[in-house]
C-alpha cells in the first residue's frame, strides 16, 4: 500500500477485497489541502484499478469526518496576473479538485462511506461521491461554502438534490449553510443507515462491505455502471438501452454459471479477480 501523508489505506482485517480509506489528519479536523486532493485521486486511481479489491469503505480519524477545503489555503490571487489568467488558473484548479473526487465514482467498485462527527463544506461534496453512505448518531453535515462567499463548487450542488430527493430542501441547504443532523439526513435520504456510535457503525459498515465483496464481482461493476448511467440520463429508455448492451458482453461471465452452482450447494461462490 502507498504512504500518504492525509490518508490512510489498508485491507479489511478479515477481508482482503475490502479496502479501506482513511482520512488521517485528525489534529486538523481532516482539512482538505492540497496534498489531500491529489493523495484521494491517487489512492482511487490505484484501487479503481486494483483488481483484488471488490469494495471500498472510507472513513475518517479523529473527532470530526472533515472539516472541508483547509482555509489555509483559500485562493490567493498573484498580483500583477490578468484576470483572464488568474480566471483560468482557478477554473483549471477547481476541475482538478473536482475530478480528485469524481474517483470515488469512477472507480468500479462500490464506495461505502461512513461519516462522523463534522462533515462541511467539502466534506459534503466527497460523501455525495460515494456509492452508500451511512453516519453515526453524532454526524452533522454542512453545505458551508455559501457563508464562506463562494458557491459549492465540487459537486454538491449537482448530486445532492438527486440524493436528497427534494429540490427544495438541496436549495434550503446551500442557501442557508444551515447544519443538518444525522436524522434529518436518514429522513431525506442523503445517508441509508444511522449507527448509535461509530465504532457501531464501523463495525456495521465492514460487514456490509463484506457481503458485497463476497458478490460475483462483474454483476456489482456492472450495476455501479448502470446506477450512475441512468443517473446521469434520466430515460428509462436510455437506461434500458445501456444495460441490455453491458448485459450482452457481462451475460457471457463464468461468474453467473458459479453463482447459481453456489446457491444450489448453499455455499459461498467463489469468483475471479475482475
Ligand atoms: C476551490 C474551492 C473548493 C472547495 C471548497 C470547499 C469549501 C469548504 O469546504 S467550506 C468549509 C470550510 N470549513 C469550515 O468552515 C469549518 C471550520 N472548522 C470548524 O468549524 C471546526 O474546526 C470543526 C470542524 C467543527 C471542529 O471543531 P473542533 O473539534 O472544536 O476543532 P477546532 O478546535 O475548531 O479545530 C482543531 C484544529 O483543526 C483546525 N481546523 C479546523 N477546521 C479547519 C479548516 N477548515 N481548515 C484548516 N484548519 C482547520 C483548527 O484550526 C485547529 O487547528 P490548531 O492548529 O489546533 O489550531
Amino acid at each position: 500500500m502507498a504512504a500518504y501523508t492525509t490518508l490512510r489505506v489498508s485491507r479489511a482485517p478479515d477481508e482482503p477485497s475490502v479496502a479501506h480509506v482513511e482520512l488521517a489528519r485528525p489534529s486538523k479536523r481532516n482539512a482538505m489541502n492540497r496534498d489531500f486532493f491529489d493523495e484521494l485521486a491517487a489512492a482511487f486511481a490505484a484501487l479503481g484499478a486494483d483488481a483484488s479489491t471488490r469494495c471500498i469503505v472510507l472513513s475518517a480519524e479523529g473527532p470530526a469526518f472533515s472539516a472541508g477545503l483547509d482555509l489555509a489555503e483559500l485562493a490567493r490571487h498573484e498580483p500583477g496576473v490578468d484576470a483572464a489568467r488568474t480566471a483560468l488558473g482557478l477554473r483549471a484548479r477547481v476541475l482538478a479538485l473536482q475530478r480528485a473526487f469524481g474517483a470515488l465514482e469512477r472507480c468500479p467498485q462500490p464506495v461505502l462511506a461512513l461519516a462522523h462527527g463534522a462533515c462541511i463544506g467539502g466534506a459534503v461534496d466527497l460523501l455525495c461521491c460515494a456509492d452508500v453512505r451511512w453516519c453515526a448518531a453524532d454526524a452533522h453535515f454542512c453545505v458551508k461554502e455559501v457563508e464562506l462567499g463562494l458557491a459549492a463548487d465540487l459537486g454538491t450542488l449537482q448530486r445532492l438534490p438527486g440524493l436528497v430527493g427534494s429540490r427544495s430542501l438541496a436549495c434550503e441547504l446551500a442557501y442557508s449553510a444551515r447544519p443538518m443532523g444525522a436524522a434529518e439526513a436518514a429522513a431525506c435520504g442523503f445517508v441509508s443507515r444511522v449507527l448509535p456510535t461509530r465504532a457501531q457503525l464501523l463495525d456495521a459498515g465492514f460487514a456490509l462491505a463484506a457481503r458485497i465483496a463476497a458478490m460475483p464481482p462483474v454483476a456489482v461493476a456492472g450495476s455501479k455502471l448502470a446506477l450512475l448511467y441512468s443517473r446521469d440520463h434520466p430515460a428509462v429508455a436510455d437506461g434500458l438501452e445501456q444495460v441490455a448492451t453491458w448485459n450482452g458482453a457481462a451475460l457471457q461471465t463464468a461468474d453467473l454459471s458459479e453463482a447459481a452452482a453456489a446457491l444450489r450447494e448453499r455455499r459461498a461462490g467463489r469468483y475471479a479477480r475482475l
